[in-house]
């Protein structure tokens, strides 16, 4: 067993946003097929309820938001993550091919992650933070919330559990 502490979740968070650095010892991006694109993966076992990736991108207001979705093609608009801050909403812009792994997380209705919002240097930041224990090779996930998004919907017509 280990006898090195675990640093708090949240800590281990907010200095990976002060350094901008993703856990690129643990995670890696693979390509998945041509629907779903690419994927985060654990390279290693993951802790319930360590931290695992921030949702990077460009924080940008409501009114922001909407200008660009009026311009934006769906497949540019679906990287925007919309969020409540002091009683207004905000968006993380994440439409940037940026190298960065957050914005490459799939959907799934039964997640292994969760998103929460932190404050880093006065300003509103997502993370991802892990639900339960991931294995080494499975994908990370989180709920993208909402309703209608294609790739839920069955053949059928129905949407998928
Ligand atoms: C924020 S991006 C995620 C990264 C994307 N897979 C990529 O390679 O750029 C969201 C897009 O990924 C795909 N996607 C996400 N979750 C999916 C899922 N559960 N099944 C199929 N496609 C999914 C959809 O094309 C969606 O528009």
């Amino acid at each position: 067993m280990s006898s090195k502490k675990r640093k708090p979740p949240k800590d281990d968070a907010l200095e990976h946003a002060a350094k901008g650095m993703d856990k690129t010892n643990i995670l890696e991006v693979k390509y998945i097929n041509c629907i779903k694109g690419r994927g985060i993966f654990a390279k290693k076992k993951v802790q319930q309820g360590d931290f695992v990736v921030e949702y990077k991108g460009e924080l940008i207001d409501s009114a922001e938001e909407e200008r660009r979705r009026r311009v934006y093609s769906p497949r540019c608009s679906v990287f925007m993550y919309n969020f409540q801050w002091h009683e207004k909403t905000w968006c993380i812009d994440a439409s940037r091919e940026d190298q960065s792994f957050g914005r490459l997380v799939n959907d799934n209705v039964r997640p292994n992650c969760k998103m929460k919002k932190l404050i880093h240097d006065g300003k509103p930041h997502l993370f991802l933070f892990a639900l339960r224990d991931i294995d080494a090779g499975e994908e990370i996930s989180y709920d993208y919330g909402g309703t209608g998004w294609p790739w839920r919907k069955k053949a059928s017509g129905k949407e998928a559990s």
